[in-house]
């Protein structure tokens, strides 16, 4: 059997007051450049996932979250070309701060009703009626 590599990466729906949920545009030169995602990343030596998420937020998109407002919604179980991705997807309603793109990516919040007109990776498809049935 090959072996098989595992990445595990930990990413956010962040919901605002008008149900809308925080997309983040891949940018160039990256791996799937262009798609949208929910901003998250892989979770270091050490890390707990709560905190890797904790950390990330902060760095990508400058906002301060607490490990209560996280709560798990689903996760994304993909085969790559080169991995295996499995993706907890937390959700998190409250924070502190303003989302602002920290690393020149581009920002949407976006309502549940439009999420399909945002090109997402494919590990990101399956997740999209969970959204769905809880925004809409
Ligand atoms: N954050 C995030 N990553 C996702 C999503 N969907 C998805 O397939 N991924 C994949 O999970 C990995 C995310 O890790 P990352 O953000 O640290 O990866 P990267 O390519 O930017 O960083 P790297 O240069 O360190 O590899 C990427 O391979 C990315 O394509 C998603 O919704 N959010």
């Amino acid at each position: 059997m090959a072996d098989i590599k595992l990445t595990l990466v930990v990413a956010c729906a962040l919901i605002d007051a008008d149900k809308r949920v925080l997309l983040a545009q891949r940018p160039e030169g990256k791996a799937l450049a262009g798609l949208w995602e929910f901003p998250g990343g892989k979770i270091e030596p050490g890390e707990r996932p709560e905190q890797t998420l904790i950390r990330e937020l902060h760095e990508e998109i400058g906002i301060t979250v607490s490990e209560p407002c996280l709560a798990p919604l689903t996760f994304a179980s993909h085969a790559y070309e080169t991995f295996h991705l499995l993706m907890p997807l937390y959700i998190c309603r409250r924070w502190e701060g303003l989302a602002v793109a920290r690393e020149g990516q581009n920002l949407a919040w976006v309502r549940a009703s439009k999420l399909r007109d945002y090109p997402m990776p494919p590990a990101d498809i399956p997740l999209l009626p969970h959204l769905m049935d809880l925004l809409l």
